[in-house]
């Protein structure tokens, strides 16, 4: 597989992340032997990506489970340790449903539980290559268009997945066909997903890209400079509401606008028929400081607050394509990811 970066590994040694919080400037596996490290990991998103978040949920009620032999621990002080993993963040909804996939292996044991960890990783990497597939077959049949401009925004790829990505993976299959003239690639304030870990994949797959600041991503749709946005996704609500990276409904209300396909490429692990719209999503409201520094500069005056939702949420209308493992769902036309 081009370019096999996988964000998530279990090794002789325990949980392999890479350490998404010092790219690009440095690649560096973090070894997590507790369940401590893990949620510390998942909360300063050193890994992150709903796809990814599920893949170390999963791999993290192994690590608990050891953690608790090793330390002696009750059957609920381990629970309470997975619980922790479980709800580190709260709107992906593929963390919690990673860790609920293989609570039913826990009474077989630590090995049990790591092969349906493995099972989780191993499909979800084949469902991101089905999505790309399917995801670049009805943008090139409906742009009619090719080489293509694409705009996408935070990071949907690799590093997000357990591999090859979702919104970049179809990117990469586009790229594959030799239909990619040009990607915008939004920087994404204030964790720059776009800026460090994008560019740092775009860079590793050789495809032509721009960075641009996230205020420029509007004007540059409606210039006509981008022919297709296609983003990732952290929770799909059963009307087909999609919650993404914060600045993602700017670029779709453009895309609206300037009349070009906005496309969302997720898994159905991503989509959440519990979730009746995108009012009942569950937005992260991450630290202030966050928007008011970077690396310990601050960028704001003494007592500035900052205001940090991680995520927002495209409305339905919005969305003219869901990419799935199993095909396309053409939200905006009144298709739902419930059950026709
Ligand atoms: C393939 S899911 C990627 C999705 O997750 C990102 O959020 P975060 O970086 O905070 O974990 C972002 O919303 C991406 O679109």
């Amino acid at each position: 597989m081009v370019n096999d970066i996988r964000a998530v590994a279990w090794t002789d040694d325990g949980l392999r992340l890479i350490d998404q919080t010092v790219l690009p400037g440095r690649f560096e596996h973090l070894h997590v032997r507790d369940t401590g490290t893990l949620v510390d990991a998942i909360r300063r998103l050193a890994v992150r990506g709903a796809p990814a978040l599920g893949v170390a949920g999963a791999f993290g009620v192994a690590i608990a489970m050891i953690e608790a032999e090793r330390q002696g621990w009750t059957a609920g002080e381990r629970d309470a340790a997975i619980d922790r993993i479980r709800s580190a963040r709260p709107t992906a909804v593929n963390l919690a449903a990673g860790v609920d996939r293989v609570l039913p292996f826990v009474p077989e044991g630590v090995d049990a539980v790591v092969a349906e960890a493995r099972k989780l990783l191993d499909e979800d990497v084949r469902n991101n290559q089905s999505i790309g597939r399917g995801g670049a077959d009805w943008i090139l049949a409906r742009t009619g268009k090719r080489p293509l401009r694409v705009l996408t925004h935070c990071n949907a790829g690799a590093l997000a997945t357990a591999g090859w990505g979702t919104a970049f993976g179809v990117i990469r299959e586009l790229a594959q066909r030799d239909a990619v003239e040009l990607v915008y690639a939004d920087e994404t304030r204030p964790l720059l997903q776009g800026s460090r870990l994008t560019a740092w994949e775009l860079e590793q797959a050789g495809i032509p890209y721009l960075v641009q600041a996230d205020g420029a991503a509007a004007s540059t749709i409606l210039r006509g400079l981008v022919d297709v946005a296609v983003i990732g996704a952290d929770r799909i609500a059963a009307n087909g509401d999609v919650a993404n990276k914060i600045g993602s409904v700017g670029v779709a209300l453009a895309c609206a606008d300037a009349g070009i396909p906005f496309v969302v490429a997720a898994p159905w692990s991503t989509v959440d028929l519990n979730t009746p719209s995108g009012e009942e999503i569950p937005i992260e409201e991450r630290p202030g400081d966050e928007v008011l520094t970077w690396e310990g500069l601050t960028v704001a005056p003494p007592g500035a607050r900052g205001f940090n939702p991680a995520f927002d949420v495209i409305p339905a209308r919005l969305v003219a394509a869901l990419a799935t493992e199993t095909g396309i769902l053409e939200i905006a036309k009144g298709e739902t990811p419930l059950p026709s």
